[in-house]
């Protein structure tokens, strides 16, 4: 299990790294061929094994569709559905509208598309804001009374809460202007002195920012053309990782020290923290039952992840993308 992980962090991450990394075959179009840097050789490896990846995964979800795991194959498009079943089923039937049927290879193109673009710049985005709101505890405080209030200390954070935490999302807001996930778009600058954190610029029901690009002075998600394809996608689970967070735990620093805690960059294609944040949480939730979490994977079903490590069921939720992917839900 631990080798798979760190094989698919390695392949995602070099990949991303790769991407980056700029090519003199760019600049000077007749060298391309002899690939002097060996960026072409080295990504057609990598394509390499994240085809195998998704090879073995789609090998194993049709077979435990054959076998009958998931019973509710073949319903209306269900709740139980997993994500990889519902591409799969476009793969046969085509979409509901009556367009054409997915190849494997847009399929496999797709899930390297969402798992390239949207894990890094989502979790460095949730790092962000967490030690943001650590190192200014009256955000902490503010954000945690509002899901006090939407959710309640004796009951888990659900998604169906989001569209009331409307300071939360300014939280986040307020973190992608700061911390941009990838800070390489059109040249642009402020043209007044704002490093301060402060959600408020987003807060209040006159707040005329949104995600989809259409005011240039606010896109953390790009704009027109070109604008992020998982601009929904990146909200929810950005949002919806915080509210769960915060609203559980109380976050401290080891050692202490909150309001020196160093929110410094590391720039490049994905902005993240210079430091990783290391900070030590403490349940808030009234009741201790709430903690005794049911996970329900909703990209790979625990069936899938039981029939593939059967002898490792206890570190299910140790596989990247189950982390990513699981939402938590009280038993
Ligand atoms: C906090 C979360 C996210 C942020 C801030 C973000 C931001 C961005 C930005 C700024 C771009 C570049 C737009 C441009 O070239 O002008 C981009 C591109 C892209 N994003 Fe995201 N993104 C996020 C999450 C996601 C997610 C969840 C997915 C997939 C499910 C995703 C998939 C992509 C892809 C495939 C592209 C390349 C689009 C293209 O080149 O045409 N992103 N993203």
């Amino acid at each position: 299990m631990a080798r798979l992980e760190s094989e698919f962090q390695e392949i995602i991450t070099e990949m991303i790294a790769l991407a980056a990394k700029p090519n003199i075959s760019d600049f000077y179009p007749g060298l391309a061929r002899f690939d002097l840097q060996g960026i072409v050789r080295r990504t057609n490896i990598l394509a390499n094994r994240f085809d195998s990846f998704c090879n073995m995964v789609i090998a194993n979800r049709l077979q435990m569709d054959e076998e009958g795991w998931n019973q509710n194959v073949g319903d209306e498009v269900n709740s139980t559905q997993d994500f990889l079943q519902y591409l799969l089923r476009l793969k046969t039937d085509g979409d509901l509208d009556g367009g054409a049927p997915f190849t494997m290879t847009q399929l496999k193109a797709l899930l390297l598309d969402m798992v390239v673009g949207g894990t890094e710049t989502s979790s460095n985005s949730v790092e962000f804001a967490m030690a943001e709101m650590i190192k200014n505890p009256e955000v902490m405080s503010k954000a945690q009374r509002e899901l006090e209030q939407v959710v309640g200390k004796d009951n888990m954070m659900e998604e169906s809460h989001l569209h009331d935490l409307p300071y939360l999302k300014a939280v986040m807001r307020e973190t992608l202007r700061l911390h941009p996930a990838l800070p390489l778009l059109m040249p642009h600058c402020p043209n007044e002195t704002c490093l301060n954190f402060d959600p408020e610029r987003f807060a209040g029901a006159d707040n005329k920012w949104d995600l989809n690009g259409s005011a240039l002075n606010y896109k953390p998600f790009g704009s027109s053309h070109r604008i992020c394809p998982g601009t929904v996608m990146g909200d929810k689970v950005v949002l919806y990782s915080l509210a769960t967070l915060v609203h559980s735990f109380e976050w401290k620093l080891l050692g202490g020290g909150e309001e020196n805690l160093d929110v410094s960059e590391e720039f490049g294609i994905n902005l993240k923290k210079k430091e990783p944040l290391v900070v030590i949480p403490t349940p808030r939730l009234s009741n201790p039952a709430l903690f005794e979490y049911k996970m329900s994977i909703r990209m790979m079903s625990t069936e899938w992840m039981r029939r593939m490590f059967p002898k490792k069921r206890k570190n299910i939720m140790k596989l990247p993308c189950c982390r990513a992917l699981a939402r938590v839900e009280p038993r």
